[in-house]
């Protein structure tokens, strides 16, 4: 692009590129925007590179204090995008490892979280467990550092990025693996409520959301999903869940998914609950209704570590949450 665009300058335009990264998360956009930790602006370390870094500089200005605007070379600023997904995904991707051995052992993911980020080093954020990280820049943006290092010919460092990138895909399989081994180690036929599609609350985008492979997973052992998702359209997820590893036949995958809108609809004569996604109206459920709604033994299965294990237990459901052992 940049040898495009200084090509086809002249004496009366000439053009600068400047990287200006984004890192709003969705859910939170406008906040970020109005209130980003920092702005980002890479140029060439030239005169000209300087000035133009200068100029958005003095537009982010009007809303952001200065000491939050970070003027670097290019190549710094935009490996920073790739550098800080990468290590919050690398985050995720090591508490969940962690959450294999707390379901191993008998400690408590939620626990270990909480104790490690109350040390200042290591900080409270991106600490939570969970069934995978999903969403449209994590995993892109990390194969991208990988298909870089690659081509830098650093094998080791591509496959140190690339194993945040496993272990995510590894956490989806151990829970599914969990879910029908506790189901008698078959779910052909059995019901399944899911519940929540999108790769987290407060949005409806569903882009590398962990519910895709877990439903995928699901429907490959034969079992009849219910799906209830507040935001994500049933057309978007017939659109997910179709492809080469179920069908691309709409009505056959019909035959075993429905989606229904609500979570009390999604969980009527269910052998099982699954939680895919953190919505804050799971944890209002009137779990009692529920419980009296599904076949027995009920189970529920949390993928997202938003409910009350204790209370659900005392209501007789059978509670797995990742990272927890049984109980
Ligand atoms: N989604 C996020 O949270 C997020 C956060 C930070 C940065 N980003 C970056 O912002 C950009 C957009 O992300 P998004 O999530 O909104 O993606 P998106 O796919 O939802 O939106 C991209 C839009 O660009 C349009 N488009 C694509 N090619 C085009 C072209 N040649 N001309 C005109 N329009 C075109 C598409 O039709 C689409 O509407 C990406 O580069 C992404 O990496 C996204
Ligand atoms: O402790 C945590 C935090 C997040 N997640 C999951 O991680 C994924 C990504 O979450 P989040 O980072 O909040 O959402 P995004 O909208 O994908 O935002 C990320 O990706 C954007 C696009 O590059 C960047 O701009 C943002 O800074 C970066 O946070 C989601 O599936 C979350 O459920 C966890 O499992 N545990």
């Amino acid at each position: 692009m940049r040898t495009i665009l200084e090509a086809n300058s002249h004496d009366d335009i000439r053009f600068d590129i400047l990287s200006n990264p984004e890192f709003l998360a969705e859910g939170t956009a406008i906040n970020d925007l109005l209130y980003p930790d920092r702005v980002l602006i890479g140029g060439l370390q030239t005169p000209e590179g300087f000035k133009a870094q200068q100029a958005l500089a003095e537009i982010y200005e009007q809303w952001v204090p200065k000491d939050k605007i970070i003027t670097t070379n290019l190549w710094s600023s935009e490996l920073s995008k790739l550098a800080a997904n990468a290590l919050l995904a690398q985050r995720i991707s090591s508490i969940n490892a962690l959450s294999a051995i707390c379901e191993a052992t008998g400690a408590d993911i939620d626990e270990v979280a909480y104790a490690c980020g109350r040390d200042s080093r290591i900080g409270p954020k991106f600490l939570k467990a969970s069934v995978g990280f999903g969403g449209s820049c994590f995993q892109k943006d990390i194969l991208n550092l990988v298909y870089l290092s690659e081509q830098l010919n650093l094998p080791e460092v591509a496959a140190y990025w690339k194993q945040v990138v496993d272990l995510n895909e590894y956490q989806k399989k151990r829970f599914v693996s969990r879910i029908i081994k506790t189901l008698f180690n078959t779910i052909t036929n059995k019901r399944i409520a899911v519940l929540g599609f999108a790769f987290k609350k407060d949005t409806g985008d569903t882009r590398e959301s962990a519910a895709i492979t877990l439903c995928k997973d699901f429907i490959q052992e034969n079992a009849r999903i219910y799906i209830y998702d507040p935001k994500v359209s049933e057309q978007q997820i017939f659109y997910d869940l179709s492809g080469p590893e179920v069908t691309y036949d709409i009505k056959d995958l019909k035959k075993r998914v429905t989606i229904v809108q609500s979570a009390y609809e999604a969980s009527a004569n269910a052998d099982a609950i699954v939680v895919a996604t953190e919505w804050d109206e799971f944890k209002e459920l009137d779990f009692e209704r529920i419980y009296k709604s599904m076949n027995k033994p009920a189970f529920i299965f949390d993928g997202r570590l938003i409910l009350d294990a204790e209370k659900l237990k005392s209501i007789g459901f059978r509670v797995h949450t990742i990272g927890r052992a049984n109980f």
